[in-house]
């Protein structure tokens, strides 16, 4: 590449998009191939730019904007698009709701090779459509294409990214508690989680109230899995007490139980479990008086077709504590990554 003095550069066409940021506005004021014309000079001048790179081809090289777009190539999704390049960057948007997932070990070891740099949300974000999910460039304008084709060698195999759309799914509400079967409070469960399930496509098929008897509990969930539920939640009944009977139920119903009690805070007394397809979860009371629990960290795993592990589970643990933030940016935060 070859540097000239801006005054030099009238009739020159501009490698790569020069960025000028005032008033708010960041991004590209020229854009690569532009013609520098005379009147050029002063804007040019004004964004702090004396001089430009004239591009000369060399073989093996490759522009920060083939790079990008290669990189995007390698790593391309269903459910979402690229956009760029813009100022050197592809960034990847979601065309639906759902999921997102990064491959984190083969993040590591891409943006390990030197030049390239892809960043990402996190992995099992909750996202909308028309959410940035990624952005690739190289760091120089130019780099080696050798580094390009190590990356995508790395991604030959396996995906770096995904997103996994969410399913219609029915889903049963069962609330258990005497205090409530028998008048003495309203219960406040079916509210928090109809408003919860908004974000999801689903059909609520109802809610039950169930007295703190285990075989009432288990003739619910199973009235609702014969009209076809794939998502039970069950509330209360999850702790230590002797009235507590809910994952004793979950358990009658010949659910597998994946794990009760997740080491994340609130939710601690949470219990997943499948039965064939339809996962069958007790959401400990905590759910009913804060915004947000470990019921809301699954949710959006639940309307994926992808089970949830163990190891999910247990990935919880670092920043599991919830900070109780006056004002709460669930998901934007660290509670609830995995
Ligand atoms: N000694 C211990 N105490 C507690 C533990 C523990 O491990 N050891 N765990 C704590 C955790 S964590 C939670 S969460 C709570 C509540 O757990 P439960 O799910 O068993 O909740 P309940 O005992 O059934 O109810 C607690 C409280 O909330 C009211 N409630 C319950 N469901 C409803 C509803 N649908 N609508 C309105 N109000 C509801 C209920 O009347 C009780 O007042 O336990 C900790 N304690
Ligand atoms: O199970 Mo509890 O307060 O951690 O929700």
């Amino acid at each position: 590449m070859k540097k000239i003095r801006v005054e030099d550069a009238v009739g020159q066409r501009l490698c790569h998009d020069i960025t000028a940021m005032r008033d708010g506005f960041k991004g590209a004021a020229f854009r690569r191939g532009h013609v520098i014309s005379k009147k050029d000079i002063e804007a040019l001048l004004a964004i702090g730019k004396k001089h430009i790179f004239i591009w000369e081809d060399k073989a093996g090289e490759i522009h920060e904007e083939e790079a990008a777009q290669r990189l995007a190539a390698m790593a391309s999704l269903q459910d979402a698009h690229y956009e760029g390049p813009s100022e050197g960057k592809m960034v990847l948007k979601a065309d639906t709701s759902g999921m997102f997932r990064v491959n984190r070990r083969l993040l590591s070891e891409i943006n390990r090779i030197g030049d390239i740099t892809i960043t990402t949300l996190p992995d099992h974000y909750p996202v909308q459509k028309g959410d940035r999910l990624a952005s690739m460039r190289i760091i120089p304008l130019v780099t080696t294409e050798e580094q390009i084709e190590q990356a995508e060698k790395l991604c030959q195999n396996e995906n770096l990214l995904a997103l996994l759309p969410y399913k219609k799914k029915k889903v049963g509400i069962i609330i258990t508690g005497s205090e409530i079967y028998e008048g003495r409070i309203a219960d406040k469960f079916e509210m928090v989680a109809k408003k919860k399930l908004t974000a999801f496509p689903c059909e609520v098929l109802g809610a039950t109230i169930c007295d703190d008897r285990q075989e009432q509990i288990v003739e619910a969930a199973q009235s609702y899995l014969n009209q076809g539920a794939e998502l039970l939640l069950f509330s209360g009944g999850m702790s230590v007490d002797p009235d507590d009977l809910t994952p004793a139920a979950i358990k009658a119903c010949g659910a597998e139980i994946i794990t009760y009690g997740v080491p994340s805070q609130p939710g601690n007394m949470t219990l997943v479990s499948y039965l064939g397809k339809a996962a069958l979860v007790g959401v400990p009371g905590a759910a009913i008086s804060l915004p947000v629990t470990v019921l809301d960290v699954l949710l959006p795993q639940l309307f994926t077709d992808v089970k949830i592990t163990k190891e999910d589970m247990l990935a919880l643990a670092e920043g599991g504590l919830c900070q109780l933030c006056e004002v709460c940016h669930f998901p934007n935060c660290t509670f609830g990554r995995y």
